[in-house]
């Protein structure tokens, strides 16, 4: 079998705090293989931004690796040099955020960005241009020629997100994470968006992370699911299994909270009190 894009092997991270260390991951164990769309589903501050800056090695300073590993394509990440990790981010592993505001520059033109985020591609200006009118059209940006001359702003927040997409995948990267991508739009986009990641995913052959609190949107998407609760991945496995036979009190919590949210597939978690456990158990 080939090498795992994404390897995650019994992670621990602890923050530094002046209250002492916080373990806001503990041992994750976490494997994408290639053309697999993996979902991590969990109620806010469980630690799924902690696990999404490790794998791109952009820690907070006050984060320390207290044990494990993560490797891309098999090569150990907390092994990797600078520039190393440079070539490995944009050209191994891409993000999509909630926000598209937040990677897109406001005063750069969308053509231009397009054609800048394509460094690495030994082509002329004008075919990196031609790539990147042919990508927005790929991703249901309508008249995709026009756009390269607009800016983000003048983009709807679905349009933003689907540009978001666009740019990612300008990169082939092996490994796209997608970080609560459809959080900020309705349901009907959210739909949309869903849809065609799952397109793009299948035509490009990359493997995806899909961090997420929707419990409907991580089924929609993906084949596998990582529950994560309070730093730790308390039941993985295929959707269908972990969704129709959830054997961790959470994850039951979770679908018999929003039993209507799996079937419509589009619905917000809610959000579980953080001492959810400890009140199951006693
Ligand atoms: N730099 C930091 N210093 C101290 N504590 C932190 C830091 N960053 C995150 N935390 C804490 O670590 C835990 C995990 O946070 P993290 O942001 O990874 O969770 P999350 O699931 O991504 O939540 P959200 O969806 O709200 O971003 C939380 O208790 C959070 O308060």
């Amino acid at each position: 079998m080939s090498e795992p894009v994404l390897k995650v092997s019994n992670l621990s991270i602890d923050y530094r705090t002046e209250q002492g260390r916080l373990k806001a991951l503990r041992n994750i164990d976490l494997t994408i293989g290639a053309g697999e769309i993996v979902g991590v589903v969990g109620e806010s501050g469980c630690g799924k931004s902690t696990l999404i800056s490790a794998i791109l090695r952009l820690m907070a300073n006050n984060a320390e690796v207290t044990g494990g590993g993560i490797a891309i394509n098999g090569r150990d990440l907390f092994k990797l040099s600078a520039r190393e990790l440079r070539m490995m981010r944009g050209a191994e592993v891409s993000i999509v955020f909630q926000d598209p505001m937040q990677s897109h520059n406001p005063v750069i033109s969308i053509g231009r960005q397009m054609v800048d985020i394509q460094f690495r591609e030994n082509i002329s200006k004008k075919e990196k241009l031609n790539r990147a009118i042919a990508m927005l059209a790929e991703v249901g940006i309508p008249e995709p020629a026009e756009k390269m001359k607009q800016y983000p702003f003048e983009l709807s927040g679905g349009m933003r997100q689907r540009l978001a997409i666009a740019m990612a995948l300008l990169c082939r990267p092996k490994l796209l994470i997608a970080d609560e991508p459809t959080t900020a739009l309705d349901a009907t986009l959210e739909v949309q968006i869903l849809d065609k990641l799952k397109d793009l995913q299948q035509r490009y052959g990359c493997s995806v992370l899909f961090v997420s609190h929707h419990l409907g949107a991580v089924a929609r998407l993906c084949d596998k699911v990582a529950v994560m609760y309070k730093g730790e991945v308390v039941e993985s496995g295929d959707i269908d299994t972990v969704f129709s036979n959830p054997q961790h009190p959470y994850t039951r919590a979770l679908i018999e909270c929003d039993p209507a949210g799996l079937e419509e597939r589009t619905r917000m978690l809610p959000t579980i009190p953080a001492d959810f456990l400890e009140a199951a158990r006693s």
